[in-house]
């Protein structure tokens, strides 16, 4: 494996029963770097990650995080290597009957089941401020929580374990424009703080433009292209074509470019 290359899949077939969701599909993950993971509904991706995270055992193919490969090993063996990432499910996935605190203990319990109780109440108090939620949130449960804290609080169980790579399954989903801005924010500072490598699906073309670095497009069963946006605008596919230069993708991009103008402006302003 490159050194550069965080996550490797290669020749990756996954079916259910007639249905062949993916077939040769290969990609490449960076070190340090946000992958945005976009396709049409049902293209695959959140099959894509479950295939990468050992959820979903391909019928074929190779998949290596770390360096390591991950199909077929032994149960010991890969959560010795999944302790090394996060993941934020599409819904949050928090168990409903334990605290937001108590969820961020779990996955902690599992690795250091001899942990002294108030060491894990300090850990589980950290990430719940690094996930941006105030400390009175650490003992509500899920179903007192709003749509974006649910997502900060299955953030801050992803990142209970300090990993070094984070999976994010439409992170900014049902959040309004601003929370999902700040979520943007939050997953940027966070990849700078901890040099943390991300995959992440998403239909938010705000987050595309504000926070990948490269992005990988799904179709046709395969990754049929990956780069950064410019890259794939000088691509000839009608449906990147139609995903980033349609009216929405122009928006987008517009907000960007204005956000990066004042920024610029403020800065300038601030040096004279
Ligand atoms: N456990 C399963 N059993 C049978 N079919 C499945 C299963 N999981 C996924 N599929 C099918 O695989 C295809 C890809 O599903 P997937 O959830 O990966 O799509 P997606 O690209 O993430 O879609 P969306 O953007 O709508 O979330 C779909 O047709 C789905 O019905």
């Amino acid at each position: 494996m490159g050194d550069d290359a965080i996550i490797r899949v290669r020749g990756l077939r996954n079916c259910f029963g007639e249905q062949v969701v993916h077939e040769n599909l290969d990609l490449d993950v960076r070190r340090g770097e946000i992958l945005g993971v976009v396709g049409g509904s049902g293209t695959g991706k959140s099959v894509l990650m479950r295939s990468i995270i050992g959820l979903q055992t391909p019928a074929e193919g190779s998949v290596e995080v770390f360096g390591e490969n991950m199909i077929g090993r032994d149960e010991h063996e890969a959560k010795r290597v999944r302790q090394r990432w996060g993941v934020l499910f599409q819904n949050g996935a928090l168990f409903s009957t334990l605290t937001v605190a108590e969820n961020v203990e779990v996955p902690i319990r599992e690795y250091y089941p001899n942990i002294d109780q108030v060491l894990l109440d300090e850990i589980a108090a950290y990430k719940v401020a690094m996930s941006g939620l105030s400390a009175e949130a650490g003992p509500k449960y899920p179903s007192e929580l709003s749509g974006g804290m649910k997502k900060r609080a299955g953030l801050a169980r992803a990142l209970a374990l300090d990993p070094q790579l984070l999976f994010l399954d439409e992170p900014t989903a049902g959040l309004d424009p601003i929370g999902a801005a700040a979520f943007d924010d939050l997953i940027h500072a966070l990849k700078g703080t901890m040099r943390l490598t991300v995959f992440l699906i998403t239909h938010d073309l705000d987050t595309l433009h504000a926070i990948c670095d490269r992005v990988a497009v799904l179709a046709d069963r395969q990754v049929i292209a990956v780069g950064t946006i410019p890259e794939l605008l000088a691509l000839d596919h009608p449906w990147i074509q139609e995903y980033f230069n349609g009216p929405r993708g122009r928006a987008a991009a517009d907000t960007v470019a204005r956000a990066e103008a004042q920024m610029s402006k403020g800065k300038s302003g601030m040096t004279h």
